[in-house]
């Protein structure tokens, strides 16, 4: 992917903090984000990637910085300055959130056509048939059989249900989406094709995306670039393959010694 340096960022995270009380969550994160660029948040349990996500995702507001965005018609929002109704609105519209566990991305009791088609309604899709044929061709792209679409996720596998947590993101076209350890707790086989589909979509819609993994192969795989945390702060970040490749933090030899082979 080859970043278009004439366009705006989507995204600026300027000297973003949170304490929680006297606990450092995370400390001075800043960063550009453009459209169409994946960036992964790696780092060791405890290291600030949550934190940052739910700073960045307007689910936790930051003690020190600021969260601009660029919205569609080219304003630039401070998000903790929009009022709750219009970041409200940007969640259902141009963001979407990829759980890691897809209990809390998706309605369990509700049809996967539901589950995709509700987000469409929430934009204001009336029509039953639209919704219904849209819903069908989302679970086609994320390889559910068509013949599934009135079983609740319940029913379905851990590799399906996050396939459908994807298509109940993605259908309404957003610009961004956040993802929290999307691979995190399935199989291997399983997290090998999540990865495949996840970054065929993503190039398909040139979205922008913030993936947080602790698993140096996912960022690899999916990201053109990377921040490395370590307690609660941002020690390297660069393009992807150099960072991994080169890296110059002891912190991030030792990440990628450790868990990427030679
Ligand atoms: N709600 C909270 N209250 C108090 N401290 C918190 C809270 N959430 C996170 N922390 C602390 O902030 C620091 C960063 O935690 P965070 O969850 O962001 O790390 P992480 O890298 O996402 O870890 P993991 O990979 O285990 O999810 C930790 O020291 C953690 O204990």
């Amino acid at each position: 992917m080859t970043v278009d340096e004439t366009e705006q960022p989507l995204l600026i995270a300027e000297g973003l903090s949170k304490y929680y009380g006297r606990q450092l969550g995370c400390r001075d994160a800043s960063f550009e984000l453009y459209e169409g660029e994946v960036m992964a948040v790696v780092g060791e349990s405890g290291s600030g990637k949550s934190t940052l996500l739910q700073l960045l995702s307007g689910q936790n507001e930051p003690s020190a910085g600021r969260v601009l965005y660029r919205m569609r018609d080219g304003s630039v929002a401070d998000l903790w300055s929009l009022s709750e109704p219009m970041r409200r609105l940007l969640y259902r519209t141009d963001w979407g959130f990829v759980h890691q566990d897809p209990q809390m991305g998706l309605r369990m009791g509700v049809s996967a056509g539901g589950n995709v088609g509700e987000r469409l309604m929430a934009v204001g899709w009336r029509n039953y048939g639209d919704i219904r044929n849209v819903a069908a061709d989302w679970l086609g792209r994320v390889e559910i059989p068509e013949e599934r679409i009135d079983d609740t996720p319940r029913t379905y596998s851990g590799g399906m249900r996050q396939r459908l947590q994807i298509a109940r993101n993605l259908v309404t076209s957003p610009r961004l989406i956040f993802m929290d350890e999307p691979t995190g707790g399935l199989d291997v086989s399983v997290q090998a094709r999540l990865l495949d589909l996840l970054r065929r979509i993503v190039s398909e819609m040139r979205l922008a995306a913030i993936v947080v993994t602790h698993d140096l192969a996912v960022a690899r795989l999916l990201s053109n670039r990377i921040m490395v945390m370590k307690g609660g702060t941002v020690i390297e970040q660069g393009l992807t393959d150099q960072v991994l490749d080169d890296p110059h933090e002891p912190y991030t030899q030792l990440l990628v010694s450790s868990i990427l082979p030679a």
